[in-house]
């Protein structure tokens, strides 16, 4: 793909951190859309016939980064998709610059405040925040705010259902779609 691909064409990658909404508010974005989702998360999880935990167990943080990077490669360059990117995925280069070049990247944000409440439903299946303390958790939640800075869209979920969140993006890429590409 290259830089011609107009707007209207464009995958939609949706990033943020952990258990922020990117695979809810990803699905609900591409129904309203009628375009087809791809979780990677789920992609890996289907290739290994198991749960991110159990891969995490089986091969190790680091093999799960070199498959989420390839998986990624492959699948952002295609078009008219929804991708929602496991919430590590942008700590690597490579994958910052295809999504970048190639998709329109929207980061979903949120508030420490907010996003501590949630963290009880999403622990068991989140190995990278297990056996951390809450410091240790706040404090790698302020970390990684760093690697989301590039992106093309931010929106600020505190206080939105996913509905909404997607209802915002669908209506900002209507808009964008009218000024960029008008006909
Ligand atoms: N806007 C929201 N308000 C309240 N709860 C939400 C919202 N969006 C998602 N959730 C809930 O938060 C949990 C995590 O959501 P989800 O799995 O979509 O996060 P994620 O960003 O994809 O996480 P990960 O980075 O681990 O893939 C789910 O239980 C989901 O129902
Ligand atoms: O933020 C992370 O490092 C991760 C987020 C999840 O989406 C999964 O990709 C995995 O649990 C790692
Ligand atoms: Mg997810």
């Amino acid at each position: 793909m290259n830089g011609r691909v107009s707007i209207r064409e464009k995958s939609i990658v949706i990033i943020g951190f952990m258990g922020v909404g990117k695979t809810t508010v990803g699905e609900l974005v591409a129904k309203k859309l009628y375009r087809t989702f791809i979780d990677i998360d789920r992609v890996i999880e289907e290739k290994f016939d198991g749960p991110i935990v159990k891969v995490f167990e089986q091969i190790g943080e680091q093999a799960f980064r070199k498959l989420e990077k390839e998986v990624i490669m492959d699948i952002c360059t295609q078009r008219l998709k929804v991708i929602s990117l496991g919430g590590g995925a942008f700590l690597q280069d490579e994958i910052r610059k295809i999504t970048l070049e190639n998709c329109i990247v929207i980061f979903l944000d949120i508030t420490w405040k907010l996003w501590k409440e949630r963290l009880n439903i999403i622990i068991d299946s989140r190995p990278v925040l297990q056996g951390l303390t809450m410091e240790e958790i706040e404090d790698l939640f302020n970390r990684r705010k760093g690697i989301y800075t590039n992106h093309h869209s931010r929106l600020e979920t505190d206080h939105l259902n996913a509905n909404e969140i997607a209802d915002y993006i669908v209506d900002s890429l209507k808009l964008s779609y009218e000024l960029y590409d008008p006909n």
